[in-house]
Formats: structure tokens, C-alpha cells, sequence
């Protein structure tokens, strides 16, 4: 066949080989790993079918326009439009190939935006001629909270500012409390959280938006009629049961893109629940008619997921890579062919940082804090992660965490890859320098034989050495510069003690042996609240002995330096707890308020400590109380800790302070009862990793 005849016809539209051609090499120029020729057939052919919509639409780019698109996008590898073309060039790529590359895709972002930019009233037909245009979405699920705050005509302008506001929140306890507040709603009782459900059960035209979010963020304000809709995105996933005939069905949408592909058996109910509370929103005019719809695309798993439900690709199979694509796939050539000048995690509102950098995490990296990008992660040496229980989710969370992460920081997880679920593609590596290039294809491993093979929710003494030894690497790993930071998976610490006679009752006790320090504090974060338990892992009966004025010093001042150098606070302000009710009722309800903290707590004011206290425990904790300081000290576990895994379970970091390193770890245990069930939310192991990788960046060089 001649390089010019077509190879494929879309609606009476041809792709020539020479178009295959060209974008073979122009997504192997990206460095797009996996089958480029497949991946280029699979672009040309959905690119095509856009083109014609925007014919339909009479939608074209200027030749301005286009030429502007194309320098943004050279701008991206830090490079002027010429020189990127000629770089280009000498890969045998012409400028053409490059500019419908971005003019397909830079035109379409256009006309979704202009689309989907303002309220207009859907109708139940154009829903299912949505849902019915597409069977991919089916195979990608969401974790979505909602909110829908009334905006008639008198109160449109607050309700706009009040969903601005909201629309920058990150932490899903804070857009929970957004939504008991604001949202119109019934989900309004459960925080606005709705269920694992298919992309599929939102209208086409939010759909982009919704991907293009990562956990926690909130889509921008989203105007429909008499009122305002935000979604906030808990988590992405696969779906986890799709029937292997709607596996192989999801592979016609680009062929057949007009078939419709309705969901039989077994999803059929949580899709019609979805479908009739959309509908019924969208009756009252209160529903997300068509979101303002930015399709940017961003984000790993959501550029992985999107792929899949594209391609009906099943998940990368073990030892194998999944490909990325399209614009995720440029955006990561931009970074890895220039460290140091990578896309980072932009904030969708470019100038703004992507959240407040002294409320939750360490402070961010100076040109990230602007809201540019910062170095890219990929050029840090890598975050060690210790592989934890094996018989709990530590394996299966590594596992999400590293598919979400792995474009963005290099990850070295330390066990026997035999505990790691199959799907994960994973590689061995000799040591912790050779992590980080191969990071963003599988997830490294300094392989251990831990012996037996694992039982999900059943631990194993047996394994028990193997999983101290790897916490004792990791550390040894940070201690040499190898590593970052560590990020410890969840221990049990009764087959520790079982199995190998550990003789601490937690990670921070033994981090601390190895440290050959008793000054360190676990402090636990969320964006909403730092707590800080004086004393750990204590029977609370005996608190009130192991209480002294010495450690509720020390702690103090370890996490007032910690704030100060680790998370960017300048001026920490303290509240502290008192250890009885009402912080001892002027003496009635106990003694070690008037006897012991306030005394503390007077001299160290002297000192110029901002300190609070010492205050009612009870009521510290609410939205108004916590606005008042930058973390609470505590007297012992529960008091600190039931707050803060209330308020943000899934977003909490557990950090230890005063250590000679870095050491982060999600904030809840082993969860045996959902293990190797891919139940488990990676959420909290991968804000803990980014914490640590913060931390690091924020602490510079060794
Ligand atoms: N850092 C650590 O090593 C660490 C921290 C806390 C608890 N633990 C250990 O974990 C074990 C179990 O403790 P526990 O039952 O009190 O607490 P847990 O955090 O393991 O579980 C509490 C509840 O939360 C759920 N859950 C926990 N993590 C989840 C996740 N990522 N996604 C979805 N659901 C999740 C569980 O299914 C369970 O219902 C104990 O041995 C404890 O010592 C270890
Ligand atoms: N007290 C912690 C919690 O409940 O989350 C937990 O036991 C972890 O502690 P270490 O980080 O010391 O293992």
C-alpha cells in the first residue's frame, strides 16, 4: 500500500499511513511507552471523529489560535515553537504532524468548555444519547462527593462566591462540612459522599471535567439553572466486577462510535439509582446540567483509567507496562525531558497554589508555592516505602499509590513481591539509585524472601522478621541519602511480638530506638487538624504516671521546631489539651491541669510560645476551635487521634517528629477485613508519600 492511501476510514474520513506513521513517531518522540503504532491508530481514529463534530459545530482554530496552541505547547518542554520543531525534525517528524496533533486537541478542549461552559437544560433523551454514544465509562468508577447550592436570581452572586470559595478546598472533611451546610441536596446528611459509581452515570459532558480531577480536588463551580454544582473526587478506580462480555463490548466505542452500548446484568441497579437521582436534580433544575467542562487532562490513574475505558484495556498484567497516552503522555515528556523544569501538579487555577501552604503538608517547594511548576519529583532520589503486614492492605495501597504517583515521585518499596497484588507491574532493582528511572513504568522493589506466601486478613509470625527488617532498611536507606524519605505501610504489632519478640509498640517507638533517640512525637495531619499525642502507645491507666512535665516539654518544643522547619508555619500557635474533663474543672474533676500544664504552659509563654490552654478536650475540636491553632497537643492516643480519624480518616498522615530523618505513614492500620479484596483506599498512603516528598524537597539536599 502507498504511504498516502488510506489505512482506515472513519465516516468517510481516511487516515493515510502516513498519518500513522507520524504520530507512531511523534508519540515515541513523547517517550509513550507501549505499542506507539497501536496507540497512534487509536488516536487518529477518536481524532477523526472529534474533527467532524467540530465541523458540525462550525468550530475551527484561527490560524493564530493554532499557532499560539503550538507554542504553549513547545513552551511546555521548555522550549520556543523553532527548536522544538526541529528537534522534531531530526526524529523525521513534520511540523504538520505536530500542528494536527494540536489543533485536534487544543480545538476540542475549546469546544467542550464553550459547550458545556454554561447552564443549559438537559433532557432524558439527551442523557441516554449520551450514555448510549460511549461504552467505555463503564469501565472507570468514581468516588464523588456532590453539592448543589440554590442560586436564584437574589442570592446567584453570593452562592457563585460561596462555590469559588468551596471549589478551592482540597480536604474532603471540608467539603463535607461545605455540603452539610450549603447543598440543596439529599446527600446533604452524609457530607454531599455519594457511592462507587461508573463514570457512565454522569452526563458525557461532565465526564472530561470529572476525570481531569485528582483526589480531592473540586471541579470549578458548575452554573445550572438556579443554582451551582461542585463535585469533589474521593477516589478513581476500575470498575472491579465488569462482566468479561462488557470487557470486550467497551473495545467498539471508536469503531462504532454511535452504537449504543447499554449495561446488562449486575450493574444495572446502582446505574438507574444514579440515573434517577441525576434526573431528578436536573428536573428541578438543581442538577449538574453540563458541567463547565476543563479537559485538560491530568493525573496518572485518571489518564490510565480514561485509556482503559477507552480501549477496554484490562489492567497491566504483572511485570508488563501500561501505556500512557495522548496529553498525559506529553505533559510527561515535557518532565522527564527536563528535569528541573517539570509540569509538576499544576493547579488547575494556574497562578493560585494548589492548596494553602501552611495548613496540612510541609511546605511546598518555593516555585510550586508560586503555583508554577517545580522541579519534578521524578529528579529526587526515591521515597522508601516498607512493605508493612503483608496480610493487611500495606501491599495493595503501595500498589495504588504507585499507579497514582508514579509519574510524579519515585517510589522504592521494600518486601516480597510475591505480597503484592498481581496486577501490579513491579521490577526488582540492586539498589535505591537504579528506583527512580524505573519508577514510572513499574513499581521498584528491593526484593525480600519473607518465606510462606501471605493470607489476606490471616498474619503469619513468620513473616514477621522479614517485615521489621524491611522498616530497619528503609531506614537505613534514608539515613544514607539513598532514599528520600520513608513512608511505613500499617503493622500488626502482635504478630511482630509473635514472631520475632519486637520489642516496641509501634513504628515510632522502634524508629526512635534505631535513631538511638527518645525525643521523637507522632503527630498526626490532615488538612483540616494536626494532633500530636503526648503520651503513644500507653494503657491508659497508666498516662497519668508517664505524664510528666519533661516529656509535655518536649513535645511541645519538638513539634513547635518541626512546624516551624518542616511545615512552613512561622509562628506556631499551640492549643493544649488538658488530660480530665473540662480540663479539670478548676481542680474539682483532677489535679494535673492546675499541678502540672499550666505551669508548664506559663513558663514557656515567657519564652515567647504561643500557647492556648490548658483547654476542655471536648471542645477543641470543632470547625471554629481548630481555625484557632496550627496543631493540638494532647495528653494520650485516643484523645488525639479520635478527632482527627473522624474528621478525615481517608486523608489523614501519621509523621514522626525529632527523628534524623524523614518518616511518614498512612494514618490506619492493617484492615485485615478487606485485604486482597481491593477494597482498600489508598488515599492516606498517598497523601503520607507526598508529605514525605514535601518534607524532603522543603528540607533541600543533604
Ligand atoms: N502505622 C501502623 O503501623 C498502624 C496504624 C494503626 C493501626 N495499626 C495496626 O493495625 C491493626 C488493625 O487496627 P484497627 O483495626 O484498629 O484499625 P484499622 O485502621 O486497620 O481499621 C479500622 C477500620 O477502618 C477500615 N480501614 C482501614 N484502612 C482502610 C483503608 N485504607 N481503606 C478502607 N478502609 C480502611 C478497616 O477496614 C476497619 O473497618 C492493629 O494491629 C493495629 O496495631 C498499625
Ligand atoms: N497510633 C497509631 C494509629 O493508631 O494510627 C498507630 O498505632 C501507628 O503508630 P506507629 O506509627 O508508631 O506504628
Amino acid at each position: 500500500q502507498g504511504l498516502f492511501a488510506p489505512a482506515i476510514t472513519v465516516n468517510g474520513a481516511a487516515v493515510t499511513n502516513y498519518e500513522l506513521d507520524q504520530r507512531a513517531r511523534l508519540l515515541a518522540a513523547f517517550n509513550t511507552p507501549g505499542d506507539t503504532a497501536a496507540e497512534a491508530r487509536r488516536q487518529l481514529v477518536e481524532e477523526k471523529l472529534k474533527l467532524q463534530e467540530l465541523d458540525r459545530a462550525g468550530m475551527q482554530l484561527t490560524d493564530e489560535g493554532l499557532e499560539t496552541a503550538m507554542a504553549e505547547f513547545a513552551q511546555r518542554a521548555d522550549l520556543s515553537l523553532d527548536a522544538f520543531v526541529a528537534q522534531l525534525a531530526g526524529q523525521g517528524i513534520a511540523r504538520e504532524t505536530l500542528r494536527d496533533f494540536v489543533k485536534v486537541n487544543a480545538s476540542w478542549r475549546d469546544y467542550v468548555r464553550r459547550r458545556y461552559g454554561s447552564g443549559v437544560e438537559i433532557s432524558d433523551a439527551e442523557i441516554d444519547a449520551e450514555l448510549a454514544k460511549t461504552g467505555g465509562p463503564d469501565a472507570v468508577e468514581l468516588l464523588l462527593s456532590e453539592i448543589i447550592i440554590p442560586a436564584p436570581p437574589p442570592r446567584a452572586a453570593a452562592a457563585q462566591a460561596r462555590a469559588e470559595q468551596i471549589s478551592r478546598l482540597r480536604s474532603t472533611a471540608a467539603f463535607e462540612a461545605q455540603a452539610r451546610e450549603v447543598s440543596a441536596l439529599p446527600t446533604r446528611e452524609q457530607g454531599g459522599r455519594l457511592d462507587w459509581l461508573p463514570l457512565s452515570n454522569y452526563p458525557a459532558g461532565l465526564r472530561g471535567l470529572l476525570l481531569s480531577l485528582e483526589p480531592g480536588e473540586v471541579t470549578p463551580p458548575i452554573p445550572i439553572r438556579n443554582g451551582v454544582a461542585l463535585f469533589q473526587l474521593r477516589d478513581i478506580r476500575e470498575a472491579p466486577q465488569a462482566p468479561a462480555a462488557d470487557r470486550r463490548d467497551r473495545l467498539c466505542p471508536v469503531r462504532h462510535p454511535r452504537r449504543g452500548h447499554r449495561r446488562g446484568a449486575g450493574r444495572g441497579a446502582p446505574r438507574r439509582r444514579a440515573d434517577r437521582h441525576l434526573r431528578r436534580s436536573l428536573r428541578r433544575g438543581e442538577g449538574p446540567a453540563r458541567g463547565a467542562a476543563g479537559a485538560a487532562q491530568r493525573g496518572a490513574l485518571g489518564a490510565a483509567a480514561r485509556s482503559r475505558a477507552r480501549t477496554g484495556a484490562a489492567r497491566p498484567q504483572r511485570g508488563g507496562v501500561e501505556p500512557e497516552r495522548g496529553w498525559h503522555a506529553v505533559l510527561h515528556h515535557a518532565v522527564f525531558a527536563h528535569p528541573g523544569r517539570g509540569a509538576g501538579r499544576r493547579s488547575r487555577r494556574g497562578a493560585q497554589p494548589a492548596r494553602r501552604p501552611e495548613t496540612f503538608g510541609p511546605r511546598r517547594h518555593p516555585a510550586r508555592r508560586a503555583g508554577g511548576a517545580g522541579p519534578h519529583r521524578a529528579a529526587m532520589t526515591p521515597i522508601a516505602i516498607s512493605c508493612g503486614e503483608p496480610a493487611g492492605i500495606g501491599p495493595e495501597i503501595a500498589a495504588r499509590a504507585w499507579e497514582r504517583l508514579r509519574g510524579e515521585i519515585p517510589l522504592l518499596w521494600l518486601g516480597d513481591p510475591r505480597h503484592l497484588p498481581d496486577a501490579v507491574p513491579w521490577q526488582a532493582v540492586d539498589d535505591a539509585a537504579q528506583a527512580a528511572p524505573v519508577s514510572a513504568t513499574a513499581l521498584p522493589v528491593l526484593a525480600r524472601d519473607f518465606g510462606p506466601p501471605a493470607v489476606p486478613g490471616a498474619p503469619d509470625p513468620a513473616h514477621a522478621q522479614g517485615v521489621i527488617d524491611a522498616i530497619r532498611d528503609g531506614v537505613d536507606l534514608v539515613r544514607s541519602g539513598a532514599c528520600a524519605a520513608l513512608c511505613t505501610a500499617p503493622i500488626h504489632k502482635a504478630a511482630l511480638i509473635d514472631g520475632a519478640s519486637f520489642a516496641h509498640p509501634g513504628h515510632t517507638e522502634y524508629l526512635a530506638a534505631l535513631a538511638g533517640t527518645d525525643e521523637v512525637v507522632m503527630m498526626l495531619a490532615c488538612e483540616a487538624l494536626r494532633v500530636v499525642p503526648t503520651t503513644i502507645h500507653v494503657p491508659l491507666a497508666q498516662v497519668p504516671a508517664r505524664l510528666t512535665p519533661d516529656l509535655l516539654e518536649r513535645t511541645i518544643r519538638i513539634t513547635r521546631d518541626a512546624l516551624i522547619r518542616d511545615f512552613g508555619v512561622a509562628a506556631p500557635r499551640l492549643a493544649i489539651a488538658g488530660l480530665n474533663p473540662h480540663a479539670g474543672e478548676d481542680g474539682k474533676m483532677g489535679g494535673e491541669e492546675i499541678a502540672m500544664i499550666t505551669p508548664l504552659l506559663d513558663r514557656l509563654r515567657g519564652e515567647g510560645f504561643d500557647l492556648a490552654g490548658p483547654m476542655s478536650a471536648d471542645t477543641m475540636f470543632h470547625a471554629a476551635a481548630r481555625a484557632t491553632y496550627d496543631a493540638a497537643i494532647c495528653m494520650y492516643h485516643d484523645q488525639a487521634l479520635i478527632p482527627i480519624k473522624t474528621i478525615d480518616f481517608s486523608g489523614g498522615v501519621n509523621v514522626t517528629l525529632g527523628l534524623p530523618f524523614i518518616r511518614t505513614s498512612p494514618d490506619h492500620g492493617t484492615a485485615f477485613g478487606i485485604a486482597g479484596k481491593g477494597l482498600a483506599d489508598p488515599s492516606s498512603m498517598i497523601a503520607a508519600i507526598r508529605m514525605a516528598a514535601d518534607m524532603a524537597q522543603a528540607r533541600g539536599p543533604r
